[in-house]
């Protein structure tokens, strides 16, 4: 049997990391949903965790938040182990994970006062200006007064972060914010969680999108089938894929023999032409080399991949990149 580990009351090593995970794994049967997760989510950044559907990123969550118990691993939020200090610091952390129920026809204020009242550690006294507070974070306190069922999409979900917020939060952990909203709803979503991160609040978010992920993190993680196969800032991420150079040219295939000699790595045809990855190999060494044995070249870029490419060549899936 392991040892537990205490709950810590001042910060712990490492408390620059707002979630911190070694070997986390979660099996289910034989199956591992979740294998040997190690993730670093630096505080105050805004951390995109990726993945296409079923690989894990719900499951990954739910340890965290202590809903469901590891098969092995540790992890640590704000410094604090989990599930250990889950009481010392879950509430610090704000969460959307299956979303609170609304009552469709409470009013948006009715509807976070019973949440609100459902805390027993919340002062009641307190409830007006706290309720007020999270209405205005999220955009909602001039329609605060409508009904519920009367709410676009994107102010639903912006009431259920609203539900999350009552406290102040230092960590918020999002699951899938925008899945379902219209690309109004979406943008919204995405102003506010700019915005909380804008405040210094650490925002965990999952997706399947990558245009969403892409737009508002400023770190990334991808998980693939239970494994993270990617992780760091954003820069750094993209920074993993090579550059590649594209030569449209119709002599394809003299030019792919060239770059193959001069040291390209993948040389293979494209429409119109061909293209490898450079490896360190100066662009005007490549484009000297094509002139020199007589290749007309037409054009010649040398670019980094989309993220989509590098998500794709991670995962061997697609992500769907509609928002
Ligand atoms: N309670 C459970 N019992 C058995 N298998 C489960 C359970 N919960 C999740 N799984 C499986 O674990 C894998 C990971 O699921 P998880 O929901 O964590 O993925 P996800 O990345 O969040 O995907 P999605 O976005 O579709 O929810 C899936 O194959 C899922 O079927």
């Amino acid at each position: 049997m392991t040892r537990p580990v205490e709950p810590q009351p001042s910060p712990a090593p490492g408390s620059d990391l707002a979630i911190a995970t070694r070997g986390l794994t979660k099996r289910f049967g034989a199956r591992a949903a979740v294998d040997g997760l190690d993730l670093l989510v630096p505080r105050g950044s805004v951390y995109g965790f990726l993945g296409p559907n079923g690989s894990g990123k719900t499951t990954t969550i739910r340890m965290l938040l202590g809903l469901v118990r590891p098969s092995a691993g540790t992890s640590t939020l704000l410094g604090q182990p989990v599930p250990q200090g889950a009481q010392l610091v879950l509430p610090r952390v704000g969460s959307l994970v299956e979303g609170p129920a609304f009552h469709p026809y409470l009013s948006g204020r009715a509807n976070l006062q019973r949440l609100d009242a459902a805390d027993l550690t919340a002062d009641a006294r307190d409830s007006r200006q706290r309720i007020d507070a999270a209405l205005d974070r999220v955009g909602l306190l001039a329609t605060a007064g409508k009904r519920y069922r009367a709410y676009s999409l994107g102010m639903r979900q912006r009431l259920a972060i609203a539900a999350a917020l009552l406290v102040p939060r230092e960590l918020l952990v999002l699951d899938e914010p925008t899945n379902g909203l219209d690309p109004q709803g979406t943008r919204e979503v995405r102003h506010l969680v700019a915005s909380l991160a804008s405040d210094g609040t650490t925002v965990f978010v999952s997706s399947h999108l990558l245009s969403e992920v892409e737009q508002m993190c400023t770190h990334l993680g991808v998980m693939s089938d239970g494994r993270l196969v990617a992780q760091g800032s954003s820069t750094e991420v993209r920074g993993g894929a090579a550059p590649v150079a594209r030569i449209l040219t119709e002599q394809p295939t003299v030019a792919a023999r060239i770059l193959t000699e001069l040291g390209l790595v993948g040389v293979e045809a494209v429409p119109g032409g061909v293209r490898g990855t450079p490896d360190g190999i100066a662009p005007e060494k490549i484009v000297a080399a094509l002139v020199e044995s007589g290749v007309g070249v037409k054009e010649f870029t040398v670019s980094s991949p989309s993220l989509e490419d590098l998500f794709v060549s991670l995962t061997g899936e697609g992500f769907d990149v509609s928002g």
